[in-house]
């Protein structure tokens, strides 16, 4: 299994941008922007994993509305095989399954089409997105995928936010993968 040196992580850390208090007072966003407009970072990024995923033998990446959109289309033409897009809800125009999940304040929907994988049973499928925080919106897509009965092989992140715990939520359902634990 590839595994990046430490000096590789830091070059991808350097890449990201801490933005304070956005989009609210208290809060330090990751803007992943920077990492995409610097080819180097990027680059290693996506080669990264595309050496772990070659291994897999998946049949399609799912990636998380939206920048999971990114990564995951780029990772998927790597790997030659299909994108399948989770979105927010009334984003999908055929037919969908939902599934609601619970924000800081409220809640929110992810929908997948129904045909996503074609219909066909024990899809091997990644699920990936950019960044985990409280595991809210991984653990809603992973109950989607398994709701159209496809096999839910891992979930990978590019940055994971340790002091939510995130991670520890969606382990006891699906095996995490994550780069960056800041
Ligand atoms: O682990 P959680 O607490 O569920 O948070 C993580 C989610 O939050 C961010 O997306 P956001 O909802 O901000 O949407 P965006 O990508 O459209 O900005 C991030 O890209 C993840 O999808
Ligand atoms: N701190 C953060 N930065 C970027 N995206 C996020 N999604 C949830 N928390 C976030």
């Amino acid at each position: 299994m590839s595994e990046l040196t430490q000096e590789e992580k830091q070059i991808l850390l350097n890449a990201i941008r801490d933005v304070q208090d956005f989009p609210k007072e208290g809060i330090v966003f990751k803007d992943i922007t920077t990492l995409l407009n610097d080819k180097k970072a990027f680059n290693l990024l996506m080669s990264h994993l595309e050496k772990r995923y070659k291994e897999y033998n998946l049949d399609y990446v799912a990636g998380i509305d939206s920048r999971g959109f990114i990564f995951g289309a780029a990772l998927a033409d790597r790997l030659n095989i299909g994108f399948v897009p989770v979105r927010k809800k009334g984003k999908l125009p055929s037919t969908t399954v939902c599934e609601k999940y619970e924000l800081e304040y409220g809640f929110d929907e992810v929908e997948i089409h129904l045909d996503a994988f074609h219909g066909k049973t024990n899809a091997r499928v990644l699920l990936i997105d950019d960044l985990l925080a409280t595991g809210g919106t991984a653990n809603a897509s992973a109950k989607l995928i398994k709701n159209v009965k496809a096999d839910l092989v891992e979930a990978c992140f590019l940055l994971n936010l340790t002091f939510l715990n995130g991670k520890q939520r969606v382990e006891q359902h699906t095996p995490v993968y994550t780069i960056l634990d800041v």
